[in-house]
């Protein structure tokens, strides 16, 4: 693999030239520069450390001294540098400190490659905030996860973190005016040093609006919230009005909180960063621009505040189109909150595929991009290396070439084991946002030539078998050597049951092309090779059913967008022609739904259903749902069920009265069901125990429409 800088710089000029890595260096720099992280960077550097006859390093920001026969070199914009290898010094000059940090992650990188390349780097990234937001629901990621993630961040050139994850009680309703306790705040001021040992800017994140009050009393309590993190250390702070209904989405409002915010914390602080907000509306789709919620925030609030966009959807790409959308309502450039790879509402897949689908052309149109991550915070790395290769350098971002490098850079003694695995662990599966990713794109040509040829005219395509078995073995042996790795060991214990189940579809892969082999050939080996086949398919049921049961989207599901689905089909095709040439009745049932569900609700119109043990449950959604009157959900079964439960949650109290629960054991004839509040709870418990069914249908009954949570709809059979 060639040496690759990252992220790809804007210039890089090497000769050919080069001088051996010196093994102590002197440096030449203001006294100053010694309290910087750029300094405490470049000391860890040099195996023998600092010496008056060590190699020379020049290293300042523009108007040193000591640098200042350079300063033309470096480039204007915020965050740039040069870095110059010469024969008898090396020279970093920062636009900037953040910059002159830049400058030796660069030189720490070039470094590693045994002797120094005589070259001139001029680097400055193209995207002013570039980062992370960790905003997804589900379990917020460890203290220890955090601190590995900041110095990724810092080698990979990334300069922010916003800390905001939904589920931490004291970020959000119902203790957002509580002060931490006291082992939260330690941890929180270990982070705060740790992001700013790493050139990271930590931006401590609110989410008040579920329950905020419009009134001096709440104004003064997150105020003091913020006094009690700015005491941690935290110099940059951020309000989130997401996913809130009632009053807390006025915008008059939220803009009045933040410029007194602003008037009152940040400008009279003086060292605290930009203040930076998430809107109700957050994305196009949901906008109503007539309505005037984004210009008021467009209007009124104070023209340094920071104001966050996630495109034109909930999950979506980001493009010209959409910026161009934006930004004018604003009256400055947004934000991005890119939702990838989050899968707070995928929580049974993985992805670690390639960043791609975002506009080449658009970096001068956004003031940050920071992606929301999964709860899987070393599986994310793979995404967010790409994220900070594309936010820094837009126009030279190859999302492919990137892709590889993140996995070498992820684990470099198992890069081959891993890209296999994540070629075959990117996509979403169906999902309520509709958002797809490709999947086994190597591999897809062979996949659809062997199930066209057998399918259609029971053809073998020996070039396609060929492929796919090797790659059957290919998966086998690098489930096989990640699972026992010693590299990442906390990236191998997040994925290990998705390792798992990645073996056992390699292994069915391989027992299905037997299959079809020996179906062609009519011999009788074919039973038992099914038989082990059906054996597979049991352990993959079993490892979806056992590993990651989150109340949302449990389980384990890999290779489902191709690998699996073409494996299934074959297994169910070739024991069909088998049964009718052999006149047995073998059971050609590779993967079973018997459950599908329909809605005239948009945002529920695409949910999928899912099943679980002896029951399903429809995918939960983290956003408010419009329901317009009338509007209806249902379920339909392939035959004649017994129920024995059946629970909604729509996150509000009262739900009961506004809604409308159905059973019809024929599709025709239907019986109203009592809903019962589970005390304390918004959860509706049905009285359904023994009921015959074929449909069930959930109604907005109100005559209105309503905003609620789609937090769960989940039955039980006897
Ligand atoms: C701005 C934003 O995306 N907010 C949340 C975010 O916390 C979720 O993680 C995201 C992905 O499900 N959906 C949008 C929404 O629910």
């Amino acid at each position: 693999q060639e040496f690759h800088l990252q992220p790809t710089p804007q210039e890089y000029q090497a000769g050919q030239d080069s001088v051996m890595v010196p093994v102590q260096y002197s440096l030449q720099a203001e006294t100053a520069f010694r309290e910087t992280p750029a300094f405490h960077l470049l000391n860890t550097l040099f195996p023998k450390g600092e010496g008056k006859d060590g190699f020379p390093v020049y290293v300042g920001v523009k108007g040193d001294k000591s640098v200042k026969k350079y300063v033309r070199r470096v480039p204007k914009q915020a965050e740039g540098y040069y870095l110059g290898i010469e024969k008898d010094r090396i020279v970093i000059v920062g636009a900037d400190e953040r910059g002159a940090y830049y400058g030796v992650q660069t030189l720490a990188q070039l470094m590693t490659l045994g002797k120094l390349p005589l070259a001139e780097v001029t680097d400055y990234p193209d995207v002013p905030y570039r980062g992370v937001v960790e905003g997804f629901y589900g379990t917020p990621w460890s203290h220890e996860a955090r601190l590995r993630q900041l110095e990724f961040y810092g080698r990979n050139k990334m300069n922010v973190y916003l800390y905001g994850p939904k589920d931490d009680p004291y970020h959000s309703t119902p203790n957002w005016r509580k002060p931490y306790p006291a082992k939260e705040a330690s941890q929180l001021k270990e982070l705060v040093d740790k992001a700013n040992e790493n050139g990271v800017i930590f931006y401590w994140a609110i989410h008040p609006g579920q329950d905020i009050k419009w009134n001096e009393e709440d104004r003064d309590l997150l105020l003091k919230k913020f006094e009690s993190m700015y005491q941690l250390g935290v110099r940059a702070f951020a309000v989130f009005f997401d996913d809130i209904s009632g009053e807390g989405t006025k915008a008059e409002k939220q803009a009045e909180l933040l410029n007194y915010l602003d008037d009152h914390f940040v400008k009279v602080k003086g060292d605290v960063e930009p203040l930076v907000m998430c809107p109700t509306e957050y994305n196009k789709s949901w906008s109503d621009v007539k309505g005037g919620y984004l210009t008021t925030l467009g209007d009124k609030l104070n023209k340094g505040i920071q104001i966050m966009w996630t495109g034109n959807r909930v999950i979506a790409c980001i493009d010209k189109e959409s910026m161009d959308f934006i930004n004018p309502l604003l009256k400055r450039k947004a934000y991005i909150w890119w939702n990838f790879p989050v899968s707070d509402y995928v929580r049974d897949h993985l992805l670690m595929g390639p960043v791609y689908g975002n506009g080449l052309d658009i970096k001068d149109d956004m003031s940050a991009f920071v992606s929301n991550p999964m709860e899987r915070a070393e599986a994310s790395k793979i995404a967010l290396y790409s994220v900070a290769d594309y936010a820094w350098n837009l126009e030279k971002y190859d999302s492919n070439a990137s892709w590889k490098r993140a996995i070498r850079d992820l684990m470099p003694n198992h890069a081959a084991y891993l890209e296999t695995f994540a070629a075959h662990n990117s996509d979403l599966g169906e999902n309520g946002h509709g958002f797809r990713r490709d999947e086994s794109v190597a591999l897809q040509p062979a996949l659809k030539s062997l199930l066209a040829a057998y399918e259609k005219n029971g053809e073998m395509d020996e070039a396609a078998y060929k492929q796919v078995a090797e790659e059957c073995d290919k998966i086998i042996v690098a489930a096989d050597r990640l699972l026992a790795s010693k590299e990442s060991r906390e990236l191998i214990e997040e994925i290990k049951p998705w390792l798992m189940q990645f073996k056992l579809i390699g292994e069915y892969g391989r027992e299905v092309l037997k299959m079809v082999r020996l179906q062609k050939q009519g011999g009788q080996e074919f039973v038992a090779v099914h038989d082990h086949a059906q054996a597979l398919q049991t352990l993959m049921y079993e490892v979806d059913a056992t590993y990651n049961q989150n109340p949302y989207q449990p389980g384990v599901k890999s290779g489902s967008k191709y690998l699996l689905p073409t494996f299934n089909s074959l297994f169910e095709t070739s024991t069909q022609r088998y049964n009718k040439a052999a006149g047995t009745t073998l059971d050609s049932r590779a993967v079973y739904m018997p459950y599908t569900l329909s809605s005239n609700v948009k945002q529920l119109a695409l949910l999928p259903m899912r099943q679980k043990g002896k029951g399903g449950n429809v995918s939960p959604s983290n956003e408010v749902i419009i329901w317009q009157a009338g509007g209806e959900v249902a379920v339909a079964m392939d035959y004649v069920r017994t129920l024995e439960s059946l629970l909604v949650d729509l996150g509000t109290q009262g739900a009961e009265k506004n809604f409308r629960l159905e059973i019809s054991a024929d599709g025709v004839n239907w019986k109203t069901v009592d809903l019962r509040p589970v005390p304390g709870r918004t959860l509706l418990s049905a009285e359904v125990s023994g009921m015959k069914v074929l449909k069930i249908r959930f109604t907005n009954v109100s005559g209105s429409e309503q905003k609620v949570y789609f937090k769960q709809f989940r039955f039980v059979e006897q």
